[in-house]
């Protein structure tokens, strides 16, 4: 197959374009990314010499560009990971977050369109819910009901990749997956976050009462069962992904700082996310019953290995944190440049 993977240099979308190009398979693999401050083309180091991997740097919302990675790298498969994620960030600046999440997806959508792509697959989130109270799970029949500028723009992306699919008949899937963690994960989220503010022995801020739930899924997990979706969703159908973990805040900052045996007098409790979501968590029947899936990773397990990855990986984090992790190092002639 050949893809274009978008988004591939951010955290769950690197771990995707290492997943197609180590499974064994013979995909080939272009790769755009615009490179933002949470794209990193050091999580590509293991495949960046690839024979069957190129990176471009560009931007989905650039039609020029597209159809002219579509056409000269004859793609049949596109899985849109390119996405403003941080939902805090969205609070204080919303604009960017509907130009690269909405008009960017639609920009691919339509690029999709005239070349015929046969497959489009819309990585979302389980945020496009909204909160659920202390009980019940998301299913794909949920509601749509976003409160953040993120969520909505997400929610907004989904309905048109969806409209895609109703009106010109594009074979089209929807994915909503509940909060990822494992390597190379941004350390504005939470377990990065904690894990490299301990490292370093920093406050540990916790939101409001700490009481808010998330249901955590390992990427590697996350990664296979969008590869599943590829090859046998059915078209113009949702697949909410969920890790079936359900902890709360505190018990995620109480974990990490046992596993590293830090103070607990670093945990300190801040002012509130405003409308800040209560609590969410996937039923994964779906996914499961129709196209076999199942997280392999136990939470426990999953977290002591992520927290040795950011021990062994000081370099990673701490090049993000002093600003120097923003690279373009072509390392092959097909990679390209495009700064538009
Ligand atoms: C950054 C930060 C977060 N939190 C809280 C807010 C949430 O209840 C929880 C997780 O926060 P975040 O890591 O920002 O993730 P969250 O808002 O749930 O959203 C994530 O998970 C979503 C999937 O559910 C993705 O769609 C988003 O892109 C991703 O960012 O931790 C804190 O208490 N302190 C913090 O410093």
């Amino acid at each position: 197959m050949r893809y274009l993977v978008t988004g591939g240099a951010g955290f769950i979308g690197s771990n995707f374009v290492k997943h197609l190009l180590t499974e064994g398979s013979d995909h080939f693999v272009v790769n755009l990314d615009v490179l933002t401050y949470a794209g990193n083309l050091y999580n590509l180091e293991e495949v960046e010499g690839h024979a069957n991997y190129v990176f471009i740097k560009g931007s989905i919302a650039n039609r020029e560009l597209v159809d002219l990675i579509l056409e000269q790298y004859s793609i049949d498969t596109i899985v849109n990971f390119a996405a403003e994620s941080h939902v805090d960030r969205s609070i204080t600046g919303p604009d960017v977050f509907v130009k690269t999440n909405v008009l960017g997806t639609q920009c691919l959508l339509d690029a999709a369109r005239a070349y015929g792509i046969s497959k489009f697959v819309q990585v979302s989130t389980d945020e496009v819910y909204g909160s659920l109270g202390e009980t019940g799970y998301f299913t794909e029949d949920t509601p749509l009901a976003p409160s953040s500028p993120y969520s909505a723009s997400k929610t907004a992306a989904d309905l048109l990749v969806k409209a895609y699919h109703e009106t010109y008949g594009m074979n089209v899937n929807i994915t909503r997956c509940s909060n990822n963690y494992g390597p190379n994960h941004f350390p504005e989220k939470l377990i990065p976050l904690l894990i490299t503010n301990a490292l370093q022995g920093k406050e540990l801020p916790i939101y409001g009462d700490g009481s808010n739930v998330r249901d955590w899924l390992h990427v590697r997990d996350h990664c296979q069962a969008i590869d599943l979706v590829v090859h046998k969703g059915r078209p113009g159908e949702v697949y909410n992904i969920g890790g079936h973990n359900e902890k709360t805040n505190n018990e995620i900052v109480q974990m990490i700082t046992d596993q590293l045996n830090v103070s607990k007098d670093l945990i300190t409790y801040v002012a509130d996310r405003p409308g800040h979501d209560k609590r969410y968590a996937i039923d994964p029947t779906k996914i499961t019953t129709e196209l076999g899936w199942k997280p392999s990773y136990y939470f426990e397990e999953g977290l002591k290995e992520t927290v040795e990855w950011y021990l062994a990986n000081e370099g990673w984090w701490k090049n993000i944190m002093n600003g120097s992790y923003v690279t373009y190092h072509p390392k092959k002639s097909g990679d390209q440049l495009c700064t538009h």
